[in-house]
């Protein structure tokens, strides 16, 4: 059993609790044991004392979509629209990535998300255990899916059976701390027949499904030509709301689309700087949320991005939906940090009370410090995290009670090694 006693600064303890003053977190193994205003008012015996005083811990960030070892693609195409980029860009590279790539490049992943606060994330790719194998040793929280091809008839045969070894190997591991889902890439790299099949071992496994749906308008157009129905209707019309769904993007979804998802409670991870850098557009966020449905942030990968720092994307969604709407109360701060914490916890189907600094919710905790100038006064907390922080500022990041960063210095990654193996085998692709 192991004990850590946090003492801080002042704590967010979700969108609609701040404590702007002194106060202690317990962290028990891998839950918080307790939190509290001032000081512990316990026995310290037996457990480790992380003193703080200068910082606010925040619950951590959950990143809900992304393909981690895309590091490793980091800006290799940019200024291309999404098709032009994944077939003349991507796919080219992606041929050419060993199972030895997608460990380094996942690991690099991890190292940037831990320095940036982020506790948990989602991926969809390829050689899965050995990505799995990396957010093990990292000590992160992730929800893995082996991304599924159904084009020809040997990838899609393939699909299954990756995704099958890999539920079967990985499901619920590392302590509880890895998920894994289906990841059926895209209605348009995957035939109806094919996502029925998806479906049908979604129910099998009892594991929830990822997939990118209503990305960009060529999408929506070509689905409307070949199925006569837009991707969120056709997705449904091929069974797989029938189980807990994660959908990427949902950029251009119209009314009954979106009746179609609350209907099915699908849940939605919304990426708006690749949205914007791919030029696919911007989702209708707050007619989602309004509609009631759960709502999280993402990265997506760091080569459409070209980053994975969640207060990027959290600064961005709460005021990029203002100019759209040319409504400066739309999408608040407390909003979206809830996005990017509990309503991203709940999106990516973590155990009710992840996302938050609740008594009994998993310890999964970043710190940011207060004395960073840019955070100086203190008006607002809330506001001071959303609109002035950035990924710098975070100092510890704890996930199931560990710490992953101790004032700014990573505990589980060999950083020295991860930049040479990344720059190794970057090197070797773009040749
Ligand atoms: C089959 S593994 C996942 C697959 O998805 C590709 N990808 C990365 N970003 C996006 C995006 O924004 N939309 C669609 N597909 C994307 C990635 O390169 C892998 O090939
Ligand atoms: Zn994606």
């Amino acid at each position: 059993m192991s004990q850590t006693l946090l003492e801080v600064g002042a704590i967010v303890k979700s969108a609609r609790e701040v404590w702007d003053g002194p106060g202690y977190i317990v962290l028990q193994d891998d839950v918080i044991e307790d939190i509290g205003r001032g000081e512990y008012p316990g026995s310290r015996a037996g457990m480790t004392v992380v003193k703080r005083p200068h910082r606010v811990a925040i619950p951590g960030l959950v990143n809900t979509h992304g393909h981690a070892a895309m590091t490793l693609l980091r800006g290799a195409g940019d200024d291309l629209p999404l098709m032009t980029w994944l077939t003349e860009r991507v796919f080219p590279m992606e041929a050419k990535l060993t199972e030895d790539a997608i460990y380094w490049g996942t690991l690099l992943a991890c190292w940037e998300m831990i320095r940036s606060g982020t506790t948990c994330f989602t991926d969809m790719y390829m050689s899965m255990h050995k990505a799995a194998a990396a957010v093990e040793e990292s000590g992160m929280r992730a929800v893995l899916s082996w991304g599924m091809v159904g084009l020809d008839e040997t990838s899609a045969r393939s699909g299954i059976r990756n995704s099958e070894s890999f539920v079967g190997a990985w499901h619920r591991q590392a302590g509880g701390r890895i998920t894994v889902t289906l990841g059926p890439h895209a209605p348009y790299t995957c035939p109806p027949d094919y996502l029925q099949q998806v479906a049908e071992l979604a129910g099998r496994l009892a594991v929830p499904i990822q997939i990118h749906l209503s990305e960009t308008r060529t999408e929506v157009d070509d689905c409307l030509r070949l199925y006569n129905r837009t991707p969120i209707a056709h997705a449904a019309s091929c069974g797989l709301f029938e189980h807990p769904v994660l959908a990427a993007h949902c950029v251009h979804v119209t009314d009954e689309d979106i009746e179609i998802m609350r209907a099915n409670d699908v849940h939605v991870a919304h990426n708006p700087q690749s949205n914007l850098k791919l030029a696919s557009g911007i989702a209708p966020v707050p007619s989602m949320t309004q509609a009631g449905l759960i709502v999280g942030l993402g990265t997506d990968g760091a080569a459409s991005n070209n980053n994975l720092d969640m207060f990027e994307e959290l600064r961005l969604a709460a005021t990029l939906h203002k100019a759209v709407a040319f409504d400066a109360s739309i999408l608040p701060a407390a909003q979206a940090f809830q996005m990017a914490t509990e309503d991203g916890a709940k999106a990516v189907f973590l155990p009710a009370g992840s996302g938050t600094l609740e008594k009994g919710a998993a310890a999964d905790v970043t710190l940011l410090d207060l004395r960073s100038p840019h955070l100086i006064p203190t008006h607002s907390l809330l506001s001071n995290v959303v609109y002035a922080a950035g990924a710098d500022d975070v100092t510890d990041v704890f996930v199931a009670g560990r710490a992953l960063l101790s004032n700014r210095e990573p505990q589980t990654i060999d950083t020295e090694r991860v930049e040479y193996e990344a720059r190794r085998i970057a090197q070797a692709l773009s040749q």
